[in-house]
């Protein structure tokens, strides 16, 4: 039967990250795709121009609308921008009783733009990361949530037990900020730490070199969601999302002036090297 996964977030009008980079994961991975957009961003690979939120009464009717007609196998939220909005999907996932629910605790894009308002931060620990199977911040996302440095291999591992105590099911830290600090540089290995309660596992690949990483934590997210929505198991998801991440990577876009995009489609869209 066919698989359905919705992306509750933000639309990027480059195309790289948010609602598009969700939407191109879950088609090129054979999963249809729904979406609850959250907020519009005026973005390309260089930066966000602007950012204008959805009212909370329209991620409602959004949220209403999709899960009132269509079974829904798994969702992946990202930009949640403000408080009121994270109200109202909290509201919608409590309604709708849904379940493979993947958290990306978008902050902040990776050219510096805030993506989620400060005071924001406490409604989202409270209320939101409390239904979540699993989140997946990054480096600065755990630093932010903690309250305190996660920079080192070391920390990453704190970090993911601290982390479950806020009532998420499971947490995968993304390493792709880590860097050697003997060495001054990022790793050689692209690491995640993930920890569900019981085991701690780590997830890595060889580092890409390549400055075309936007989207990255958006396709990884969204690439998790469809693997549960087709029925596999957390640790089974998380590796074949890694691979999955690892390859739109390894094929990224050098398109725009800034970091260029992952690809998703390499068998088609062969930008690689022009
Ligand atoms: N240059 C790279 N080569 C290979 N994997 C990478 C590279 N950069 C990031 N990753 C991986 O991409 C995924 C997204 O991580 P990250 O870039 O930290 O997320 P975000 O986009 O939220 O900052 C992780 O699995 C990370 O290890
Ligand atoms: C609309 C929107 N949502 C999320 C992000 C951040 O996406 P991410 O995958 O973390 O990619 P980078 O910002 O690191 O390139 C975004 N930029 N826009």
């Amino acid at each position: 039967m066919l698989k359905k996964a919705l992306t509750i977030a933000g639309s990027d009008s480059g195309g790289g990250a948010g609602i598009q980079a969700d939407l191109k994961t879950f088609s090129a991975l054979g999963v249809y795709g729904l979406s609850v957009i959250t907020s519009i961003t005026a973005q390309n690979t260089t930066g966000v121009i602007a950012v204008e939120d959805i009212s909370p009464t329209m991620v409602a009717k959004q949220i209403d609308a999709v899960f009132s007609d269509i079974q829904i196998d798994a969702v992946k939220i990202g930009m949640v921008s403000n408080r009121e909005i994270i109200k109202v999907i909290v509201e919608g996932l409590r309604k709708w009783d849904v379940k493979n629910i993947v958290l990306d605790p978008v902050m902040m894009s990776e050219s510096g733009s805030r993506l989620l308002d400060v005071e924001a931060r406490s409604t989202l620990i409270k209320e939101l990361i409390p239904l979540a199977d699993i989140i997946t911040p990054n480096l600065f996302e755990a630093s932010i949530l903690l309250e305190r440095d996660v920079i080192t291999l070391k920390d990453m591992e704190n970090a993911v037990k601290e982390l479950t105590k806020m009532g998420c099911s499971s947490v995968l830290l993304k390493g792709g900020h880590l860097t050697d600090r003997t060495l001054a540089k990022l790793t050689t290995k692209a690491i995640d730490v993930y920890y569900d309660g019981q085991s701690l596992l780590r997830y890595q690949a060889d580092r890409v070199k390549t400055r075309n990483i936007h989207g990255t934590g958006c396709t990884y997210s969204s690439a998790i969601a469809a693997y549960l929505a087709f029925g596999f198991k957390m640790d089974r998801s998380i590796a074949r999302a890694k691979d999955y991440i690892t390859g739109a990577i390894q094929n990224s876009l050098n398109i725009g002036d800034g970091p260029g995009p992952t690809n998703h489609f390499y068998n088609l869209w062969k930008e690689k090297g022009e």
